[in-house]
């Protein structure tokens, strides 16, 4: 069984810098993962490159995965740092293809999609955000983690805590506070969406703090069950077999 995190969401919103940073967390904590840049226009990584160059993604990414594959071994944890453009996880098959491709070879997938922090300040790019995690959850179909960016930005956490767990029920006040009137159905539409698929949830991610990394870390290993199969190999481990 192998590991993989799919790092996912807008231009911009910090994936290239945060698995550089998991990386250098993971090479601290002597854990091996591998990241892969997943952007035909990437040039200048931040970490070492695990997988050969891809050339246009939709082309050949079915081949190139397929013959990049066979270089890792079962139990191996890829990070995909995926371009920025959002057609790619809203209504592309692409990444679609590529998960489908990672569960074939026996990969338990994570979406991990990350939402920079500035877009928490205020309730009405709050849901947009989430429209947009939303999009890639439905495309994607996959265990989903969302991840506030940045934090090291905030200034003021009390404006960014109101919206990591926020109750629906204060989420549609303030929508309605910044809506006109005619708006109220919609919103109460939008907000039981919303909190209908359980995502109106964001962990915190400031890169200057290992604790931090190391939590959103263990969240995502908890998705895609990394730590409990290894637990499960220690058990089952036999000193009398090993001969
Ligand atoms: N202060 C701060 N800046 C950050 C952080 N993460 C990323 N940035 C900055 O935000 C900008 C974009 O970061 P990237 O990591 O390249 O974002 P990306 O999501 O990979 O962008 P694309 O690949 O273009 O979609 C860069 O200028 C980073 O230095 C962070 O945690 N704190
Ligand atoms: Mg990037």
């Amino acid at each position: 069984m192998g590991y993989a995190q799919l790092v996912i969401g807008p231009a911009g919103s910090g994936k290239s810098t945060y698995c550089s940073s998991l990386y250098r967390h993971c090479e601290t904590m002597q854990r091996s993962i591998h990241i892969v840049n997943l952007d035909p226009a990437a040039e200048n990584f931040d970490y070492p490159v695990a997988m050969g160059e891809l050339g246009h993604l939709e082309d050949n990414l079915d081949d190139w995965l397929t013959e990049e594959l066979d270089n890792f071994l079962d139990d191996d944890y890829l990070v995909f740092d995926c371009p920025g453009q959002i057609e790619l996880f809203s209504h592309v098959p692409m990444l679609r293809n590529f998960v489908e491709h990672l569960k074939r070879k026996n990969f338990n997938v994570c979406g991990v999609y990350l939402l920079d922090s500035q877009f928490m300040t205020d309730v009405t790019k709050f849901i947009s955000g989430c429209m947009a995690s939303l999009s890639a959850m439905i495309q994607l179909e996959l265990p989903h983690v969302n991840i506030l960016s940045k934090m090291d930005l905030v200034t003021n956490k009390k404006d960014v805590e109101d919206f990591l767990n926020p109750e629906p029920q204060f989420l549609l006040s303030e929508l309605n506070q910044r809506m006109a009137p005619q708006f109220a159905k919609l919103n109460k539409a939008l907000i039981e969406l919303v909190d209908g698929f359980s995502m109106v949830s964001f962990v915190p991610l400031d890169l200057r703090k290992e604790r931090s990394i190391q939590y959103v870390l263990a969240q995502i290993d908890n998705c895609i069950q990394y730590g409990e199969d290894a637990e499960v190999k220690i058990k089952d481990f036999d000193p009398e077999d090993d001969d």
